[in-house]
């Protein structure tokens, strides 16, 4: 049963044609859109159309202009605002000429949640690779849409990547960089802010008043007091020390071996980890089919699935759509505490 009390619709994106984010739109419409608060989808119509065909699913699609024209659409028809950039469907394989209209609906998913017609975006996922080949200069999502909220209000934002799920929810200070490159990135100035922006996201977003943030360390059993590396003692802990002088419950430096256990994150809402694949491998190992990636830091509320393009089974009606759906369910309760909070702004807004 729908209890979802938004005004506006969700913006929902494709992704990259050559993944999995169709299938499990076109699914996700198909079976679970009653328990679903309202969204719509930018994508093109003939990608999807297509890819219906491929998985043999009915689908039946009303284009819109506004998102506000998604409420007026009758129950079982996808509302689709068309992309301007034309796409073709590719499941298996990038191709270059994709790559506009997936950076376009990026940037009009953004822009209607900045301008109030949509009241988040949930992503699906891009090849990282294909954009990068094509001439786009950003990471990932996660840092596009910071650019993007600058480019928009004038004012820089600092991105927190959250994978979160039902029994871990994670956090990397240092997200897309090459691995030899995170021990000089790592300030404790950077360790502060992205802690600041997770309460006040937490609080705001969230709804946890006082979330009890665990700080990972960098080094084998925290730098074992020094002896296996520095950073834990003179980047890490100085910056627990202020954020606990600050009033933040935070927690660290912690061995990171030991801190995903059971016993152990009984006792933290958030682990904040050093680098990606310290957050991220136990995320998506402990459950990587209803994890969900959010965006903190931002003016603007944002979600997707905790997995890639999967190009390996595109295509094919296998694609899993449980991160999905928890995106699209976690953006609804987001943009829900947000509005009866009366918080669309984050620590760094
Ligand atoms: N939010 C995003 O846009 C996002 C997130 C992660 C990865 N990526 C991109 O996706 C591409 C592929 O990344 P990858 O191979 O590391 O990870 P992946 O998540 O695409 O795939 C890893 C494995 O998990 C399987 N899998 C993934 N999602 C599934 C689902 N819903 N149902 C069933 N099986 C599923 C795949 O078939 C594959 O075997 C890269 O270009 C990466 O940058 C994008
Ligand atoms: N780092 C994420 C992951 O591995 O799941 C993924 O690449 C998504 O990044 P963006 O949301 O920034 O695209």
């Amino acid at each position: 049963m729908r209890d979802f009390a938004m005004d506006a619709p969700i913006a929902v994106t494709l992704g990259d044609p050559s993944g999995v984010g169709p299938d499990i739109v076109i699914a996700i419409h198909g079976d679970h859109r009653a328990d679903l608060p309202a969204f719509f989808v930018i994508g093109d119509p003939d990608v999807l159309a297509s890819r219906a065909r491929r998985l043999g699913r009915d689908l039946a699609i009303a284009m819109i202009h506004n998102p506000a024209e998604a409420h007026g659409v009758p129950a079982g028809t996808l509302p689709v605002l068309p992309l301007v950039n034309r796409q073709s469907d590719t499941p298996g394989r990038t191709d270059p000429a994709n790559a506009a209209g997936t950076i376009e609906a990026i940037d009009r998913a953004t822009a209607l949640v900045l301008e109030g017609g949509a009241a988040a975006v949930v992503t699906g996922p891009i090849d990282k690779k294909a954009l990068y080949d094509a001439g786009f200069h950003h990471p990932g999502h996660t840092e596009y849409l910071a650019h993007l909220c600058q480019l928009r209000l004038g004012r820089p934002f600092t991105p927190v990547m959250l994978l979160t799920g039902p029994d871990l929810s994670c956090v990397p200070v240092t997200i897309h960089i090459p691995i030899a490159e995170v021990p000089a990135q790592l300030t404790a100035e950077l360790i502060e802010t992205t802690c600041r922006i997770v309460a006040a996201d937490y609080r705001a977003r969230l709804g946890i008043a006082r979330p009890r943030l665990a700080i990972a360390g960098l080094n084998p059993h925290a730098g074992e007091k020094g002896a296996i590396g520095t950073e834990d003692e003179t980047v890490i802990r100085p910056a627990v020390a202020r954020l606990r002088a600050a009033g933040i419950d935070a927690a660290g430096p912690l061995p990171a071996d030991t801190m995903f256990h059971p016993l152990a994150r009984a006792h933290y809402d958030v682990a904040v980890c050093m680098y990606h694949d310290q957050a991220l491998i136990p995320a998506k190992t402990l459950a990587f089919d209803q994890t969900v990636n959010a965006t903190l830091g931002l003016p603007i509320i944002r979600t997707s699935p905790d997995h890639g393009t999967a190009a390996d089974i595109a295509g094919s009606g296998d694609a899993r759509p449980d991160s999905f759906l928890a995106a699209i369910r976690l953006a609804g309760r987001m943009a829900e505490i947000g509005k009866s909070a009366g918080s669309t702004v984050t620590a760094n807004a």
